[in-house]
């Protein structure tokens, strides 16, 4: 009896599945979206050159805002307008909430064990949790307000010494070195760099070398049958990297695990998810968690946060009627016998503008960071493939001309109107999403708005800038997972407070 009911179920699941395959076979499926036809086995790779947001653009005037591309063995879609945008990351945000963990987060975050990276589950909810209460969220964020007060202090008193002996200002170092030390005090109750010496220097060349290689296409990550050969010698690179990074990080944990007893009652960020690998908690954070998360919280912040700054001010050197007009609304809401104060910022439209701006023509990830389909779906009628990877074009958006007027000019006076001052960057206004959006969108979206927003404030209101004599700006772009200046910003700067504020 038993065994003629087996047989009957097994003929049944059988024949399912036998008829969902014929069914599937017969009945025409959506096409995939259009995009270029590439070459055999490479498929579109070599079409990418070394600008891969500005070939993207390009392609998407011909093939339209979804586009299909085969790379390798794997299909990318790239979204390239605001309704695009939002269908990816608001209507389909469930599906594409994972990331593609290839040779970078492998060999660079712990194989992915980072919060950028890890898989959309319980593990990224604690850290993102952890990341918000000690940190990221509202309320935290209010609460470390003294320290971004005092660690701006430290460099606004560094650059007058630097004016007064006429020495350049590098402007991205600067600013790498500050906001360094605003984390490290945030998150090991210390200051990391105690003065700007060549450490500084080669901590920023480190998160730039990261930023950078992360973002380039890697051969091996499309062809996984030629990965081994590292053809590009990328992968050479990032265990070298990974290695000083993780030497770095070893030596914090422990030498914060060894002064524990000196933090009693007042626990700072590490200490908390330290308890989290310790504590009776069902998930558990590995010791590899915790380095790569404290990774991606230097690093993820650091450059694209300094980035944004450092385009603003070099569109101002190259337009000094907007430097001028945010320093005069600065002197008539501040004066000038104090410091520009966070609280301040509301009440100063024109410098919110600016940053929209900025973050509107120099998004510091252009491309987003990648995601993955976790099924196959369809899109304004194109079939998505499962494990297609996402890319959102977001340097195209910010440049369209279907959606700004003048995109190339950098013009603040675009989020002065009644409709552009509402605009907000963080993920609701698909035009603008400098912070991608969803469930992934960054999580240190409001840090990142207060900080540039008070360094670039604070910058603007202290000090004249003046390029050095006979110097010329040079505005080209080199792509990495965040954007950078080929040529980093140096200038030079005259204070304009009184002396005593900046003691
Ligand atoms: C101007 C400053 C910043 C910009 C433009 C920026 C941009 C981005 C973007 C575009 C993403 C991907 C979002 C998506 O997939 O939709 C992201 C993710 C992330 N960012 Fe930021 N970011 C900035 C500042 C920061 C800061 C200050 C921190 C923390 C200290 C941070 C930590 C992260 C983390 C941890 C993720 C991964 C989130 C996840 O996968 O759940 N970022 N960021």
């Amino acid at each position: 009896m038993a065994t003629v009911f087996l047989r009957e179920l097994f003929l049944c699941v059988a024949l399912f599945y036998a008829l969902r395959y014929v069914v599937r076979r017969l009945l025409p499926r959506p096409a995939l979206p259009p995009g270029p036809r590439g070459f055999p086995v490479v498929g579109a790779l070599p079409l990418l050159g070394s600008a891969p947001h500005v070939a993207l653009a390009r392609m998407a005037k011909r093939y339209g805002p979804i586009m299909h591309l085969k790379m390798g063995q794997f299909s990318v879609v790239v979204a390239s307008t605001p309704s695009a945008a939002r269908v990816f990351l608001k209507t389909l945000d469930a599906c594409f909430s994972n990331r593609p963990v290839d040779a970078a987060p492998i060999r660079l975050a712990y194989e992915g064990q980072d919060l950028v990276f890890a898989e959309y589950g319980p593990k990224w909810k604690l850290l993102r949790k952890l990341c918000n209460l000690e940190m990221l969220g509202n309320k935290a964020l209010d609460a470390w307000s003294g320290v971004r007060r005092d660690e701006v202090g430290h460099m606004l008193r560094s650059m007058k010494a630097s004016g007064r002996k006429r020495e350049r200002v590098m402007l991205g170092e600067m600013l790498i070195y500050t906001m360094a030390n605003m984390i490290g005090r945030v998150i090991l109750s210390r200051r990391v760099f105690e003065t700007k010496d060549t450490v500084a220097k080669e901590f920023k060349d480190m998160v730039v070398e990261l930023m950078t290689l992360a973002g380039l296409v890697n051969i091996g990550d499309f062809i996984p049958a030629v990965a081994w050969l590292d053809l590009q010698g990328l992968e050479r690179r990032m265990k070298k990297l990974h290695n000083k990074f993780d030497s770095v990080l070893s030596r914090m944990v422990a030498e914060h695990e060894a002064t524990k007893s000196q933090r009693e009652g007042r626990p700072d960020l590490l200490d908390t998810v330290l308890a989290n690998r310790d504590g009776p908690d069902e998930v558990k954070l590995t010791n590899d968690n915790i380095k790569a998360l404290l990774l991606n919280l230097f690093t993820a912040g650091t450059d694209t946060s300094t980035g944004t700054i450092e385009w603003a001010m070099a569109e101002m050197l190259l337009n000094p009627s907007i430097l001028e007009r945010a320093q005069a609304e600065m002197d008539r809401v501040i004066g000038r016998d104090r410091r520009l104060e966070e609280s301040d910022i509301p009440n100063l439209p024109y410098l919110q503008a600016i940053c929209k701006e900025s973050f509107r023509k120099h998004p510091s990830t252009p491309l987003n960071l990648p995601r993955i389909s976790t099924q196959a779906c369809e899109v304004n009628g194109y079939y998505i493939p499962k494990n297609t990877k996402l890319l959102v074009n977001i340097w195209a958006i910010g440049r369209d001309p279907d959606v700004w007027d003048n995109p190339l000019e950098f013009n603040p006076d675009r989020f002065m109107t009644a409709e552009g001052s509402k605009m907000d960057p963080r993920g609701n206004d698909f035009e603008l999403i400098p912070f991608g959006a969803g469930r992934r969108i960054c999580a240190g979206v409001r840090m990142g708005v207060v900080l540039v927003q008070y360094m670039l404030g604070s910058l603007i209101h202290a000090f004249d800038w003046n390029l050095p004599a006979g110097a010329n700006l040079d505005m080209s772009e080199t792509f990495g997972i965040a954007l950078q200046k080929t040529v980093p910003v140096a200038a030079m700067v005259s204070p304009r407070l009184a002396a005593s504020i900046y003691d």
